[in-house]
Formats: structure tokens, sequence, C-alpha cells
């Protein structure tokens, strides 16, 4: 039987994954696909957290926030990813697997909030935990969430499913001749300023010494490959 390389993985979705080809918001499509490849790595026996973003709501609301107050604005963010992680657990849901959403701002009436022996509770009992509204905080992203819940629950590893298939010597939307790191030290990630993820979520995981795979969620089975500890993607590592 193959096993797994991790027994807890937090797992950072971006909010644009979710929309797929649409121009905004959440494509059933694609976020079925998505809870599908993580329904299977739950069947191996991984405990799964994640941390969803909330570009695809609220990036495309950006003209709606320029110039407001960048902390209002902030919680617009995270209020953004509270409606997906919803979403997300309804999917979830339909494909028999069970969830929970914790949230880092209280709004008892629609989902739980976020305390952490619960959340690690609902991990050992075999439920994904999906962590909602960041860390709670302005100016902080998920990505930095992330780190945060990773570390908090004890996870071995933080998979960053993105847009891009890895860390690149620069932005490979931008240069069509950066290339992919297969490993990157967190102190040359920091130091080169690789914008794949902020230099606040890599730095708290280089202090915790939790590595991070960025990885490409429109690659299909990509995510198993990762846990099971196969060369796919960039490992960021201490
Ligand atoms: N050195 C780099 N390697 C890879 N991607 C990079 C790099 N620099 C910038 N990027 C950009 O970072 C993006 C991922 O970051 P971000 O937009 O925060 O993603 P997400 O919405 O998935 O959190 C990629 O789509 C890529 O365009
Ligand atoms: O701890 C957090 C996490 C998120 N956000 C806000 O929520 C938005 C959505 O999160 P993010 O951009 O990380 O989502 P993603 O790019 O992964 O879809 C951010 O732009 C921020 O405005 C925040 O203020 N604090």
């Amino acid at each position: 039987m193959s096993v797994a390389a991790y027994k807890r993985i937090m797992l950072k979705l971006s909010g644009e994954a979710l929309m797929g080809d649409d121009a905004y918001g959440i494509n059933e499509e694609v976020v079925s696909r998505i809870v599908a490849e993580i329904a299977e790595v739950t069947r191996l026996g991984v405990q799964v957290g994640v941390v969803i973003g909330g570009g695809n709501i609220f990036r495309g609301m950006k003209g709606a926030a320029s110039g407001m107050d960048r902390a209002t604005a902030d919680y617009m963010g995270m209020l953004a990813t509270v409606m997906n992680a919803m979403a997300l657990a309804d999917a979830f849901r339909r494909a028999g697997v069970e969830a929970r959403v914790q949230s880092a701002l209280r709004i008892d009436q629609v989902v739980e909030p976020y305390i952490r022996g619960r959340a690690i509770r609902h991990m050992e009992e075999g439920r994904v935990v999906i962590f909602a509204a960041g860390t709670g905080n302005p100016f902080f992203t998920t990505d930095t969430a992330a780190a945060l819940r990773g570390s908090e629950m004890a996870a071995q590893i933080v998979l960053k499913a993105t847009k891009v298939d890895g860390v690149y010597t620069a932005d490979p939307h931008k240069d069509p001749q950066a290339m992919r790191y297969h490993r990157i030290s967190f102190d040359e990630a920091i130091g080169r300023n690789l914008a794949v993820m902020d230099t606040t979520a890599f730095a708290l995981c280089r202090d915790q010494k939790l590595p991070i795979n960025v990885f490409s969620i429109f690659k299909p089975g990509a995510l198993k490959r990762v846990v099971m500890g196969e060369d796919e993607g960039t490992l960021v590592h201490s």
C-alpha cells in the first residue's frame, strides 16, 4: 500500500483557484475537482487543514475598494474568504467528506469560531478543517494565515496550491526566461524577493522550520504527488 509522506498538512488554496476560467466568483466544476483531489488525500489517512483565500471575490471588487481605508478593505477581503470557505465545505458535504469551517472573525450564526483545540480534534477525527477569515487581522494575507495555522496545528508541511507550478527565478507570468527551482531555502527565497508568497509567511515558516511546497492547482494529481513525497513543484526548506 502506498504511504503518504505526511500525517498532517496545511493546504493554502487561493481564492482565484476557485474561479477557474470565470472572471470572478466560484466555479462549481473547479471546486468539485479540487474537493475530489483533497478527498483522495484524506483517504490515504492524511489529516487536512485548508486555508482559503478570497481573491476571486474580493479582487473583483477592487474598483469599489480603491481609495478605501486599507483596514476596512482587508476586513472585506477576510469576509470574502468566509464565503469561499462555506462554498468549499458544502462541496465537501456533497462529496461525502466531513468538513468544518472555523473563522478567525466571529460570525457565530454562520460558522464556528477558530478554537485551536477543537480544530485539532476535528482533524484527528478525520474531518477537513477549513480556516476562514485569514489571521483575523488586516495587513496580513491568507498565505501568512496558512503559515500561522500550519504552525499552530503542528502540520508537517504547508502546501501552497497556486496558479504557477512552483517557485521561479522571477515571476513566470512576466518573465518567460524564468526557471523553476526544485528546492530553495527560505533565506534565498526571502533574499531574492521571490514574490510567490509574502515575506511574512516565508519568515514565519522559516522560524518554525515548517517547509512549504508550492505547486499548481491546475495540474491534476499534483496534490497527491506532493503528499506522497514525490518531486512536484518547489520545496522551500530551512
Ligand atoms: N519568483 C516567482 N515564482 C513563482 N511565482 C511568482 C514569482 N514571483 C511572483 N510570482 C507570482 O506569484 C503568483 C502567486 O502568488 P499570489 O498571487 O499571492 O497567489 P495566490 O493567489 O495563489 O495566493 C504567481 O501566479 C506568479 O505570477
Ligand atoms: O489575515 C488576513 C488574510 C486576508 N486578509 C484580506 O483578505 C484578502 C484575501 O486574501 P488573499 O489575498 O490572501 O487571498 P488569495 O490571494 O489567496 O485569494 C486579502 O487581500 C486581504 O485584504 C487580511 O486582511 N488578513
